[in-house]
């Protein structure tokens, strides 16, 4: 039976519900332990801080950007058209105010995480949804495309791992470009991901499209959400992207650039084939734990971003999710990704991965105690 603080909520609500909780694999911010090379970084806080006193922030934010862009194979990135931001959320709001300036109905990918059809509703557009299969198919609907004026893809999708592949986003962009629609891509979760590190600005920039890019470095580093979002854009966007910055944000901390400059380069030299081999461990140990309960299946399996996804088959996701909070675990029900058919995602439950591989099995050991009731 749903309590009353379980109806209607959207997905961060419910991943607040499990903030403060023994065993959290709700939200898909990364919460394991840092590695050496991490602690290290840490340990040097302070004299981060002191070179942010003595450095000129657009030294430190350039270098920081580079090295990110470079550790997702992006080499052609447009230095000069980035947007700092404090989470890609801000970046995805500021992009939302100046859409509806222009065009008052977005299509956008289902399923995908809600906040991100919330925030472009929350300013006054529709959402119309779009199937996953664009990204086989590389061809968006016309009925869409001759109605909106924006198109919204989260690659790797959330939760589904789904990869726009390059041959599609070219082809993608070239729709966009021939009906004037602004291409907007979410990128949060590519760090994961080597199938969605082809230079996808070549590809935008080749296309002559009006683009806008998401980056977000906060799905990747344990930093207690010490993270940057980033917003970049083709020359020819035609939106007055950088005017609404300024209305919200003067800069980002050149600490947390410098931070983001140093845990890049760490990641680059080994550490991100170490949190790939993390992810995939702890994804081999939800797939162990639940080898024996009936009924269940991993509809994602190619999936490789920091979440995996249980189909429960007959049972409901969210009164799962009341048995397991009993026992103080927390996983995050479906439904609401699924934003344009929520039915879609009643029997799902979403588990965070970005976790220390014995809160994975302690959590799928309750799950498969829960089950086999
Ligand atoms: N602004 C919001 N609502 N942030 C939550 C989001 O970062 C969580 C997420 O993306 C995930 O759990 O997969």
């Amino acid at each position: 039976i749903a309590t009353t603080d379980t109806l209607e909520k959207n997905l961060t609500e419910w991943e607040l519900l499990a903030l403060n909780s023994e065993l959290n694999v709700s939200d898909g911010h990364p919460r394991q332990s840092l590695s050496a090379a991490q602690t290290r970084i840490i340990a040097d806080l302070p004299e981060i801080f002191a070179q942010c006193g003595r450095e000129h922030p657009a030294d430190i934010e350039r270098e920081a950007v580079r090295r990110y862009m470079s550790l997702v194979k992006q080499s052609s990135y447009p230095a000069d058209r980035v947007l700092l931001c404090y989470a890609s959320s801000v970046a995805m709001e500021i992009l939302a105010r100046a859409l509806v300036l222009e065009t008052n109905r977005c299509a956008l990918l289902h399923p995908t995480f809600d906040n991100i059809p919330d925030l472009l509703r929350g300013n006054g557009m529709e959402v119309v949804p779009v199937g996953e299969e664009v990204y086989e198919t590389g061809i968006l609907p016309d009925e869409v495309l001759r109605n909106v004026g924006c198109v919204f893809l989260t690659t790797p999708n959330n939760p589904t791992g789904r990869v726009l592949p390059e041959l599609q986003l070219a082809d993608i962009a070239a729709q966009c470009r021939e009906a004037d629609v602004v291409l907007a891509l979410d990128t949060c979760f590519r760090s994961f991901d080597t199938r969605a590190q082809y230079d996808h600005y070549r590809v935008l920039e080749e296309s002559g499209c009006r683009w806008v890019m998401i980056e977000d470095t906060g799905k990747i580093w344990p930093m207690h959400e010490l993270k940057v979002g980033m917003l970049l854009h083709s020359a020819n966007v035609g939106l007055n992207l950088a005017k609404i910055h300024s209305d919200i944000l003067l800069a980002v901390s050149p600490v947390i650039m410098r931070m983001v400059d140093r845990l890049a380069e760490d990641a680059a030299s080994g550490g991100i084939s170490d949190l790939h081999a993390h992810i995939a461990h702890n994804r081999s140990i939800v797939h162990q734990e639940l080898a024996g309960v009936p009924g269940l299946s991993f509809p994602y399996s190619d999936n490789l971003i920091s979440v995996e996804v249980v189909d429960l088959g007959e049972r409901s996701a969210e009164e799962v999710w009341e048995e397991l909070r009993a026992q103080n675990v927390f996983l995050l029900p479906c439904e609401a990704f699924y934003w344009d058919a929520p039915e879609e995602g009643a029997h799902q439950l979403r588990i965070s991965l970005a976790r220390d591989s014995e809160r994975i099995r302690w959590a799928m050991q309750s799950l498969a105690q829960v089950l086999s009731r």
